[in-house]
């Protein structure tokens, strides 16, 4: 785990902000996150129906086979959002009962827009008050990094966190993302620099962390200034296996958050299948970053 030894903010973090709280969950449970996604083919797989009652099974039985051992769950809102009113309901109920039993619940949301308007996302996603609350959320910088400055100050503010999209694992990514920026930097590089700058003074890393795909091979970037945690999905379905969090990370790995959904989900509907599925990977991501 890394230390973020740059200078300390003027308003000293609680011991309870949200890097602290991942890294003793990590700690506790090992270092995995489950995406609970609800794909229509993994619906039919469970023998569930394609319908907000099918949503609804399939996540709640994901919270009843992994949300007391994981240290994350990230429920992919797309799927819920899809069936409108009554598939938020699922989620705020999916959010609350699985952090009642233990889990981060981390919102993959990917949320970005003008500063007033992120300034509701964060009341949305990280805002106590909130039905939709969790302990962190997903977020782009494609708008600018400044642009997600309410999120960043409402997560500081909670305890929670924010997941900034750094290096994505899909293919497409590289076009943005790789883009050179005026001073010489790519635009992902900027990104990671400017989340170093937000994360400083936060041990043993800061709420702000990065999304980088376990995809994307070695990376050319600087990653040891984040401070903050990685999220790495792309492991499993996309391709990606334990191993290669060795080669995108290097010496930063100490710091990765491994993502996995179909990779998992597949395991289910079975309870039990589901918790040894989730414990595998746990034990496969752990040799690899201890
Ligand atoms: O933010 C994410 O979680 C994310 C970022 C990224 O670069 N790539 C990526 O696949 N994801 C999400 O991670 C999950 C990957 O699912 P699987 O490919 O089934 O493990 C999906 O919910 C994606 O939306």
């Amino acid at each position: 785990m890394t230390v973020n030894t740059a200078t300390a903010p003027q308003v000293a973090p609680t011991t309870d902000h949200f890097g602290a709280r991942l890294a003793r969950a990590v700690e506790a449970r090992g270092p995995l996150c489950v995406g609970i996604d609800p794909h229509p083919g993994l619906l039919d797989a469970w023998g569930l129906t394609r319908t907000v009652d099918g949503v609804e099974r399939f996540a709640r039985t994901l919270v009843e086979a992994l949300a007391d051992r994981v240290a994350v769950l990230k429920p992919q809102s797309a799927f819920f959002e899809r069936h409108g009113s009554r598939g938020i309901a699922v989620l705020e109920t999916v959010i609350r009962e699985a952090r009642a039993a233990g889990a981060l619940i981390l919102n993959d949301v990917k949320r970005g827009d003008i500063g007033s308007t992120v300034d509701a996302y964060a009341g949305a996603y990280l805002h106590p008050e909130s039905p939709l609350c969790g302990d962190a959320m997903t977020a782009s910088p494609y708008l600018g990094f400044g642009s997600l400055a309410p999120l960043i100050e409402t997560a500081k503010a909670n305890g929670n966190g924010v997941f900034v999209l750094g290096l994505t694992s899909n293919p497409e990514g590289p076009q943005v993302q790789h883009a050179v920026a005026a001073d010489g930097r790519t635009v992902a590089q900027t990104v990671l620099d400017s989340v170093g700058e937000a994360n400083a003074g936060y041990e043993p890393y800061g709420p702000v962390g990065v999304v980088v795909g376990a995809t994307v091979g070695e990376t050319g970037h600087d990653l040891s200034r984040v401070g903050g945690p990685f999220l790495a999905p792309g492991l499993g379905a996309q391709g990606a296996g334990a191993e290669d969090l060795r080669t995108v990370f290097g010496d930063a790995r100490r710091a990765v958050l491994p993502s996995v959904s179909r990779e998992v989900l597949r395991a289910g509907p079975d309870v039990s299948s589901l918790r040894s599925a989730a414990s595998r990977a746990a034990d496969d991501f752990r040799a690899v970053l201890a």
